[in-house]
Formats: structure tokens, sequence, C-alpha cells
């Protein structure tokens, strides 16, 4: 990847999903009704602070820290004794001036070789001496990144250019600026600061172009520059001192940022501040060493500010005011290149903790900015410098490094030391230039500091014992459980402070001060800081749970809208079976009362899932039962079929029932009474079974809802009619006889009958006709057998055959009637009205075989027993001559034509249907009961018909076999 395309870092805080999960498909259907109020994202922009969330386009300034490289040129001369004109053209402070060390080496070849090497503007190679790699030590190294190299043969002017115009403009525009020398001693930091008359350094050349760019604007925007020198030195070594240079020398004091007492002296041309930086020169501390001959004891800071512009006499108090700094450090010294003893070597001591603690600044900026969770460490408080410059080296503005480096070889581990150290500084980002000296409000410090070195000696042991008890209050801090333990813990930490600033005070009186300032406040920041901590961690867990909960959230949403998706699905199925599913109507219809399931289907639907289910079970289970009891029934009417086609009519002859069934129509007179003493003999079939009774008393329910007959009364009371048939043995006889004449007779009249059935308006034509037909037909047909009852045994034995093939339609037209829902009154009324003989005969007709052709097969007379159907048909058509059917078909013409019906599909159903009451079998029951009882009544008396019917059988048989 292309290092120059990468987008750069955003400064945002990335928080891991942990486990990544897989992306879900999304579902296809969504209901409405599951629509869930969106849950807004965590307001990470509200509680992450800004400076994590800042944009890198939008920030200010995104650059590194400026680095420069100025290499001094080789020495001509080795350092001699001091002269009266020092190295620049500054006056030099003679009060401050020490003499040169007594013994000191002033020892400088002329033919030192050159261990730098300028690679380019950017980079250079350090290599070791020559003596050194009979040692076998490193022998080159490579530095490179930096802003720019300037050789030693670069002048003040390509280095002010390059470097320092940059900032002054950027002064004169109103951004703060600062720039500082690092280098070992002797290196050219003054120099290229100050320089010389002749060749003045970076301070007069600034104030020039400061000067030359405001001058011809001087008057129209009353502009106005400060300027401000003072140094920092060390009182042998102990304490700290700030000196003001352009006052009388007087010692001004600081309080932690901020130089109280120093005098800011408002230049107006380039000649006044040259003054002024003269008059600074001659104060500042020097001494004379092995290395420099004016080596320069302090670190010295020049200010030049730039007043705001008035407005009407007053200074604006929102505008600020920008400040160029320029810092020449003291340069870094060994002990044995410098020689120093005594209260030297204590200065350089503070010097070189000074230049250490500045760069531990910059290396936790640096450490801070590549991690932000590393806290940036509070090293400036180790010195007043660093406490100068607390904005600069926390990236607060902008600074540029300047550093020097000497040539000659021997000089390699000075230059080594400086180039390892500084290299990394320029690393530094500036991202969040402050564009005022406002000193910001949100620091993230820790309280800690990493004096490694052991020459740090007093100073550093006050730095690790402050650095102890700042990790010390830290950890009892972060402890939110011991409130009452951490409030004591506290003011003893607070004396304890206290008492160590007491105890070093001998050592460092300047720091006792300043480290009693700044406990009290240090304290309430490391509580505050280490509060916002816990806040902050809080705020990231919620935050975190708050989208696992985002998560679990929709997945519930997925889930709910597949189930909402499956709900349908079986819905739709639910639909489409109950459209599809005939047994519904079916259910409507019947009145068996065992198909409640079936009823239940035509209730209204619940909408309850479960319900649906179940209702689809039990229609299930209704289903499985109906067509199970279908096919028992339909076994059962295979089984009757096959039996009536082996019975015989001749059973009822001899069948006791005969005379046992009594009359459930109860006659008026006697021409009517046989003819119902006929009827009743198969209505006594039907009654001798239960099932049958049942069914009789259902229709006679149906009856007694509208009108009370006489058979509903005769129903409830068969016994009464059965007593009475036994007393009249005649009239049985003559029922028997009539059983065979009107089972004989039973198509006729039962096809009359449904003929007027299927006419809604004969109804009451049937209900009349069966009545009066009882009155008519019976006496008709009594008539007939009355007066020819043989011929009506004939005619009966012929009919009772067709009617046990017929049986079925008769039925079948009632059951075509049942198919439609009009057919339910209808036939309630047609059975109401129908007066019941017709339901009963229906109902007879049907029993009849199941009775009869089982008892008496015995007695079965081939005679009597035809073949089939059609011979009945056809002795009902042809009337063939010398058959005692004759008599029989003078005996129907005499009847009104009956027309014979076909068998309906729909009658297959209903007998199915009615075959499902089992009549037969117990029907057989009911026989044991009361036949028996009646069979001993009527079977010794035989009425005259009975007789007639025998010898009729009798003499039909001999014919036959004649
Ligand atoms: N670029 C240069 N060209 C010519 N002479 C230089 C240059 N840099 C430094 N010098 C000379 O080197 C000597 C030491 O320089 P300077 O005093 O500036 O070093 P320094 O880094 O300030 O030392 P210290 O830290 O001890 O003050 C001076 O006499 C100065 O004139």
């Amino acid at each position: 990847m292309d290092p120059n395309t990468s987008p750069p870092c955003p400064g945002t805080i990335t928080v891991r999903r942990n486990p990544p999960r897989r992306a879900r498909a999304t579902p296809k259907m969504t209901p409405k009704s599951f629509d869930l109020p969106e849950i807004s994202s965590f307001p990470n922009d509200d509680v992450l602070p800004a400076q994590t969330q800042q944009n890198p386009s939008t920030s200010p300034e995104n650059e590194n820290l400026k680095v420069f490289l100025r290499i001094r040129p080789l020495s001509s001369s080795p350092i001699q004794a001091p002269r009266v004109i020092g190295k620049s053209a500054w006056p030099k402070n003679p009060a401050k001036k020490n003499v040169p060390v007594a013994g000191a080496k002033v020892s400088k070849s002329k033919n030192s070789t050159a261990c730098i090497t300028v690679n380019d503007s950017q980079s250079v190679t350090l290599s070791t001496p020559v003596s050194w790699h009979e040692s076998k030590r490193i022998k080159s190294e490579t530095y490179g990144g930096f802003s720019h190299v300037f050789s030693s043969d670069s002048s003040q002017f390509q280095v002010y250019e390059r470097m320092v115009k940059p900032l002054v403009e950027e002064f004169l525009g109103g951004k703060s600026g600062m720039l500082a020398a690092l280098g070992p001693s002797g290196s050219g930091k003054t120099h290229t600061v100050f320089g010389t008359p002749r060749d003045p350094g970076m301070v007069p050349l600034a104030l020039r172009h400061i000067f030359e760019d405001a001058e011809p604007h001087a008057k129209q925007t009353s502009r106005t520059f400060y300027m401000s020198i003072f140094e920092i030195c060390s009182e042998r070594g102990k304490a700290e001192k700030l000196f003001d240079l352009l006052s009388d020398g007087g010692e001004i004091s600081m309080h932690q940022s901020t130089v109280k007492g120093l005098k800011e002296v408002p230049i107006s041309n380039t000649e006044q501040a040259e003054s002024l930086i003269a008059q600074a020169a001659l104060k500042r501390a020097t001494a004379m060493t092995n290395t420099n001959s004016q080596s320069s004891r302090s670190q010295c800071i020049i200010n030049i500010r730039d007043a705001p512009p008035k407005c009407k006499g007053a200074v604006n108090p929102k505008s600020n005011s920008a400040v160029l700094t320029i810092i020449d450090l003291a340069g870094a010294e060994r002990e044995k290149r410098t020689g120093n003893q005594g209260a030297r070597l204590l200065e350089s001591n503070f010097i070189n903790n000074t230049l250490m603690v500045f760069g531990l600044c910059l290396r936790s900026l640096l450490e801070h900015q590549k991690n932000p969770k590393k806290p940036l460490q509070k090293h400036f408080q180790s010195s007043m410098l660093t406490k100068y410059l607390r904005d600069y080296l926390e990236g607060k503005k902008r600074m540029s490094l300047i550093l020097t480096a000497k040539l000659g070889e021997e000089d390699y581990l000075d230059n080594s030391y400086l180039l390892r150290q500084a290299s990394p500084y320029m690393q530094i980002k500036y991202n969040e230039v402050e564009p005022s000296n406002i000193v910001p409000k949100k620091r993230h410090y820790q309280a800690s500091s990493i004096m490694d070195d052991a020459k740090l000696s007093p100073l550093s042991e006050n730095l690790k014992r402050m650095r102890l008890v700042s990790e010390h209050t830290e950890q009892i801090f972060f402890c939110p459980q011991n409130d009452k333990r951490n409030v004591e813990e506290r003011e003893n930490i607070t004396k304890d402070t206290s008492a160590l600033g007491k105890l070093d005070a001998n050592s460092s009186v300047s720091f006792e001060s300043e480290f009693d300032r700044q406990v009290p406040s240090e304290r309430s920041h490391i509580i505050m800081q280490n509060f916002a901590k816990v806040i902050w961690n809080v705020l990231k867990q919620y935050n975190s749970k708050l989208k696992v909960a985002e998560m679990e959230i929709e997945s519930l949403k997925e889930s709910i809208g597949n189930e909402k998706t499956k709900y349908l699905e079986i819905e739709t199925q639910l639909n489409e079976f109950k459209a599809r599913c005939t047994c519904c109507k079916v259910g409507k219809i019947k009145n068996d009362p065992e198909d409640s399931s079936s009823v239940s289907l035509a209730q209204p639907h619940n909408s309850e899932q479960e319900v649906a289910e179940m209702e689809i079970e039990s229609l299930k289970e209704s289903i499985g039962n109906e067509k199970t009891k279908y096919l028992e029934i339909e076994t059962q009417l295979n089984e009757f079929k096959a039996c009536c086609t082996c019975c015989k009519v001749g059973k009822i002859k001899n069948d006791p029932e005969d005379s046992s069934s009594v009359s459930l129509a109860q006659p008026h007179n006697s021409e009517q009474e046989e003819t119902f003493h006929a009827e009743s003999s198969f209505l006594a079939r039907v009654d001798q079974s239960d099932e049958e009774g049942l069914v009789l008393s259902t229709s006679c329910t149906l009856l007694d809802s509208e009108n009370t007959d006489r058979e509903t009364l005769s129903l409830s009371k068969p016994e009464h009619h059965s007593a009475l048939k036994v007393d009249d043995g005649s009239k049985i006889l003559s029922s028997s006889s009539k059983a065979r004449l009107d089972q004989s007779d039973e198509q006729p009249t039962v096809g009359t009958s449904c003929t007027q059935l299927d006419a809604e308006v004969s109804d009451r034509k049937i209900s009349t006709s069966l009545l009066k037909a009882g009155d008519n037909n019976a006496l008709e047909v009594e008539a007939v057998c009355i007066i020819s009852s043989e011929s009506f045994d004939a005619l009966s034995l012929s009919e009772v055959r067709v009617d046990q093939s017929d049986e079925e339609l008769t039925l079948g037209t009632s059951g075509r009637q049942l198919d439609s829902e009009k057919s339910d009154r209808e036939i309630s009324i047609s059975l109401s009205k129908a007066e019941d003989h017709i339901a009963l005969e229906v109902e007879a007709v049907r029993k009849i075989p199941s009775k009869l052709f089982v008892s008496s097969s015995s007695t079965e007379d081939e005679n009597l027993d035809p073949s089939s159907p059609k011979d009945a048909s056809s002795t009902k058509t042809d009337n063939p001559v010398g058959d005692p059917r004759d008599k029989i078909g003078v005996d129907i013409s005499r009847k009104p034509p009956k027309p014979k019906r076909t068998l309906m599909p729909s009658s297959s159903m209903l007998s199915r249907d009615l075959s499902t009451f089992d009549l037969c079998d117990e029907s057989e029951k009911l026989k044991g009961n009361r036949g028996t009882r009646k069979l001993a009544a009527h079977e010794p008396q035989r009425s005259n018909g009975s007789i007639s019917l025998l010898h009729l059988l009798q003499l039909r048989k001999g014919n036959l076999h004649g």
C-alpha cells in the first residue's frame, strides 16, 4: 500500500465488537405491528471528548515538530585564555563571567576530522572516530527526517530564512511560536541565537524582520512590540533562579507557568531591540569551560510579544497577543570534556538535568501522541524551564528545535547523544495548536517522573518522591469502596507531601515553595482526573452494553418477523383447507348429533391459532370417523343386500312377529283397521327394534312439534295396539296377509308416496291421500284382500319382492331431498304431514328384509319366492293368463297406475346413513322380547286370511310343480 495515498489516522476511538457476528438475512416480510421504535445509537459525539473526536481534516494544523540541525564548523584554533571580546558581539557580564578553570585543557587539534557527514538537506551520517574502529564500536549512524540540515558553511541568514523567518511571519500573523537551540556545549547555540555584530543571529534578524514589515503599517495599526529577556540558572546547583536580563538584574519568580516580575520593554525599532539584546547578553551568566570559553550557564529566554491593536485607547481583551520565543539553552556537558569541578560541576548537573527534563517532556508528548491511552507525563513540573514552556511541551503551541552539533570527531559522543535524544522529536505532531497563550483547561497528566539518571541527585530524588506519592495517591483514589479511609489517606499524604517538601528545604529551597504550591492543586487535579476516568470507563461499558442490547433487539425483531410469517402461512393453509373441505357443509346439514365436530366448523372461527389447530385435528378425526363409519355402513349394506337376495317372502308367513307386530296406526273403522293392520305390520317390524323405535320416535318428535297425530299417540302406546292385535286374531291374520300385501304392494304404494313426496304441494296431498289413501287405497287393498285375499297374497308376494329390491328407491327419494338445505324443512314437513304413514312405511319397507327373510327361511316357498324382482315387474305389467297373478293384475288395474322409480345415486347415501342404525340387529333383540310374547299369542290363532293364504300358496305350488 502506498503510504502517500494512505488516509490519515483519524483521532477517534474504535469500539470493538466481540465476538464478531455474521450478517443475517433480512426477513422477507416485517409486519407493521412489529415496527419497534428505533433505538438511537450511543451519543459518542456527546460523550467522547473533543480530543478524540476531532476530525483531522478540520484541525488547524497537522504538521510535525520542526527539527533543524546545524553543524558548527571546525574550530581553527584551540580554546585559549579568555579574551576580552567573547564569542559574540554582545557585551559580557563581567560580574558573572568566571575565569577559565585553572588547569583546564584547552586542546583542539587543527587536524581534527569530521564525524558528521551531511547526506542531504534532511539527513546526516555520524561516524565514529578512526581510533574507535579498532575497539569494534559502531562505525556510523545515519539520522534523517530533519526539517533541514544546515551544514557547517551555512550562514546565519540562510538559517534564518529557512528556519526562523516562517516563525516570524506567523508571529506577525498572530500566531505564537518558539524556537529553542539545543546541543552540547560549544556547538554554536548562542552563536546561532544571538550571533555577532558582524554576523547577527536569529534574534537580531527576527527583530529586523519584524520592524521592517511592521514599520510601514505602524502608524495605521498602532502596533507595539514588547520584549523581555530572562534567564534560569542554578545557584551552585541547588536551586533554580530567574533573573530578568533587561532590568537591573533583579531576581524574579515563577508561579506555575507565569513569571512574576518580568519586565517587558516595548520596542519600536531594530536599534532599540538590539540594544536591549546586547544589554541582556552582558548580564547573562557565562563561564569558561574546556569546551567553550564563554559557555552559557543558564537558559536564556527571549520573548517578543506583539501587543494587540488598541481600540480607542483600550486594549481589546478578546484579542490574543502572539509571542515569539527564542531560547538559548545551556549546552549539555560531560564532565570529562568540561573538566568542571565544585560549583561548576553543580551547574553542569543542573544544566543537564534541565535538559533531560526538557527532553522527557518532548518524549512524553511523543508517546502520548502515538498512544493516546498513555497519559501525558507531568515532567514539566520538574524544572522552571519546562514549566514556563508547558504549552509548547504539551503540543498546545508550535515550536521548532535547532540542534547544533560539532563537527569534530572528538565530539562524536556529544553529537551521538544529541541526535539519539532529539531525532525522535521530529515525529511530534501539532494538531491541536491553540491560537493564544490561554492556558488550556483540559489537561491529561499523570504525576510521575522517570528520572533514572543518577546524576539528577537532589532534583531527581524530589521528583522520584513526587512520583511515588502521586502513584500512591492515585491507587488509593481509584478504590471507591473505602471512602473514609481514602479521606484519611489523602490527608496523610498531604501531610507527608508537605513534610517531604520541608525535608528537602535545605537542598532545594526553590522546589520547596513550588512544591507546596503545587501539591493542593495537583491533588485535586488527580482526584478529578481519576473521577473522570471512572466515569469514562462506566460510559464505555454502558456504550458496549447498549450496542449488545441493540443487536439483541434486532435479532428479536427478526425472530418475531419469522414467527409472524409462519403464523400467516399456517393461517393461509387453514383457510385453504377449510375452503376445500366439504365436511363443513355436510356437518351443517346433518342432523346427526354425532357430527358435533362438523357443526363446530360452522361456527365462527376462533382467531387463536390453537383453536384453529384443534379444530383441524377434530375435523380430521371426524373425517376419519366418518370414513370408518361409511365403510362399516357400506359393508353392512352389502351384507344386507347379499342377504336380501337369498331371503324369501314366505318367511313372513311363518314369522311369528308378523302376528306380534301390532299396528302403530289406530284404525277407526274396520276397513281402515285392516289396512292399518297391514301397514302396521311393517311398522310393527320396524317397531320391534329399539333403534327403529328410536327412528320412529324421532320422526314422531318432529311430528310432535307441529301437530300431534294419532300415529304419534299410537307410537307412544304401541303395546296397547299390540294388545289389541293380540286379541283380534283375524286382524292379525289379516294384517299378516296385509303385510304380505303391503309388502308386495309396497312398491306401488311407496312409489306413489314418493312421487307425491317429490312435489311440495303433495305434502298435504300425501297426508290427505294417505289418510284417504289409507282409507281408499287401503280400502281398496283391503277390499281386494277381503275379496280376494289370495290374489292379494300373490300380489303381496310379488310386491314384496319388488319392494325388497326397491326399498332404496323410497329411501333414495328422501335422501335426495336431504341433499339440499331446503329439503330439511321439506322432509320435516313431509314427515309431519305425511302422517307418518309414509315415513313409517318407508322405514318399514326398509326394515322388512332384515327380519322376515331371515327368520322364515325354512318355510320358504319357491312359488312365493320369486327369484328376482324382474318377475314381479313382469307380473304387474304383463299379467300372464293362468298365473295367479292375473288377479293381481286385476287388482292392480283397479288401482291407479303407480310409476316405478329408478334408483337414484343419492339413495345409496341415504340408505347407508340409515343402515348406521343397524336396525336389523337391534330389531332382532327386540324381537326376542316382544315377539316372543306375541308369538305365543298369535301362533295358534290363524285367521281365515292366513289359512286362505296358505291354501293359495299350496295351490300355486302345486301348479308350479304340475
Ligand atoms: N556557525 C559558526 N560559525 C563560526 N563560529 C561559530 C559557529 N558556531 C559557533 N561558533 C563559535 O564557537 C564558539 C562556541 O560557540 P557557542 O558559544 O555559541 O557555543 P554554545 O553552544 O553556546 O556553547 P555553550 O552551550 O557552552 O554556551 C564561539 O566562539 C562561536 O563563535
